[in-house]
């Protein structure tokens, strides 16, 4: 069963719907990223679940209970938001420990329970330390520790590992994963880091404009991105418009065949297609490749560079994705071929996962 249901959620913030009509299931023990741009609404949905924010139409239910009129401290959820900091005059344990002090718990049950919860953050005997001698990531910790501390049924995280650096953002995922696991924690997350919600979520929902378009597990999502704004929003350039049918699309790259694979469903019409950078292979100019181009740019991504080629007979710019010793240099002249492996038909049939989203 699941533990929070939205169903057809609206918020208006004077005229401006910030959320319309969302609806997600959150299953027990699942961890569930909501990912978007700016101004998607993502921090309007943590809020209205929260009860932080009020709902104009539609339900939030939790275990079944609908939420409305049961007020924000009432709700069983443990709440770590990017606008709620740590309290500079309370040291490590006084913030951890607020929450069970609201709650009238002795003194000695909160001291055992703060000691435990500094253990399974990893900061182990901090409860003296001020909070303003903890760096970055040691905050984010604490934060989390203080979220934790009343055995919230719902953890809900918003841009928990936003201000830090790319490199411990990358080892905290890791660690928050292995510790909601470990715990058992049903989690609702909020980020505009793909790669972070990739890394931590179960499932991922993105969002756009207050709506909800897609909902899927990491790799669904990566693989099948339900449209062209989805595909770009996760970084891909190669998306364009075509004509498919007959087992081929027509691109503004020359014809592909899309005959095989997940794309063979599709029906002929005007489709979004795109093409994976793992798909767009680079070639001496003289071997006969189907397509030729100029290598525009070039960007080190770790253990490969994606290269930008402009084609010599027109369109779009086409990213590749090469080995770090093959990637040709700027200004050089290559020849280019599409693999029909890497290359999917966007839009125009349901992706699975938004059947699974639906509540009955
Ligand atoms: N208190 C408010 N009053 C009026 N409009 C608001 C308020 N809070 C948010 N909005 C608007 O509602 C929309 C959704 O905002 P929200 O903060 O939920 O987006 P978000 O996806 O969390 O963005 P970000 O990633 O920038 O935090 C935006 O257009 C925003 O300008």
């Amino acid at each position: 069963m699941s533990l929070l249901e939205l169903d057809g959620v609206s918020v208006r913030y004077g005229d401006r719907r910030a959320l319309d009509g969302v609806r997600l299931a959150v299953a027990e023990r699942e961890i569930v990223c909501v990912l978007g741009p700016s101004g998607s609404g993502k921090s309007t949905l943590l809020r209205a679940v929260a009860g932080l924010t009020p709902v104009a139409g539609g339900a939030v239910r939790l275990a079944g209970r609908d939420l409305r009129g049961v007020p924000a401290h009432r709700r069983g959820l443990g709440l770590m938001f990017q606008d709620h900091q740590l309290f500079p005059q309370r040291d490590v344990a006084g913030n951890i420990a607020f929450g069970l002090r609201m709650r009238r718990e002795p003194g000695e049950r909160v001291a055992g329970r703060v000691a435990e919860l500094l253990e399974l953050v990893g900061l182990p005997g901090a409860e003296r330390r001020a909070v303003a001698t903890l760096s970055g990531g040691e905050r984010q910790r604490v934060a989390l520790a203080r979220a934790l501390a009343p055995d919230p049924r719902l953890l809900m995280l918003d841009e928990p590992l936003g201000q830090l650096d790319r490199d411990l953002r990358e080892r905290l995922v890791v660690e928050l994963r292995q510790l909601f696991g470990r715990l058992g924690s049903t989690v609702l997350a909020v980020t505009h880091d793909q790669g972070e919600a990739f890394a931590l979520a179960d499932r991922v929902v993105v969002m756009r404009a207050g709506r909800v378009v897609q909902v899927g597990t990491p790799v669904e999502v990566w693989q099948r991105p339900a449209n062209a704004f989805v595909a770009r929003f996760l970084g891909f350039r190669n998306v364009v418009t075509a004509t498919v049918g007959g087992g081929e699309a027509r691109t503004p790259w020359g014809a592909v065949r899309v005959s095989t694979g997940p794309t063979a469903d599709v029906g002929p019409g005007e489709r979004t297609l795109l093409v994976r950078p793992s798909g767009v292979r680079l070639s001496p100019a003289d071997e006969g490749a189907p397509l030729t181009g100029t290598v525009a740019a070039r960007t080190f991504r770790g253990d490969h560079v994606l290269v930008l080629v402009q084609p010599a007979g027109g369109g779009p710019e086409l990213e590749a994705s090469c080995a770090l010793r093959e990637a040709p240099g700027v200004g050089a002249t290559v020849g280019v071929s599409l693999d029909p492996g890497e290359v999917v038909v966007l839009d125009g049939e349901p992706t699975g996962d938004q059947h699974r989203d639906q509540l009955s």
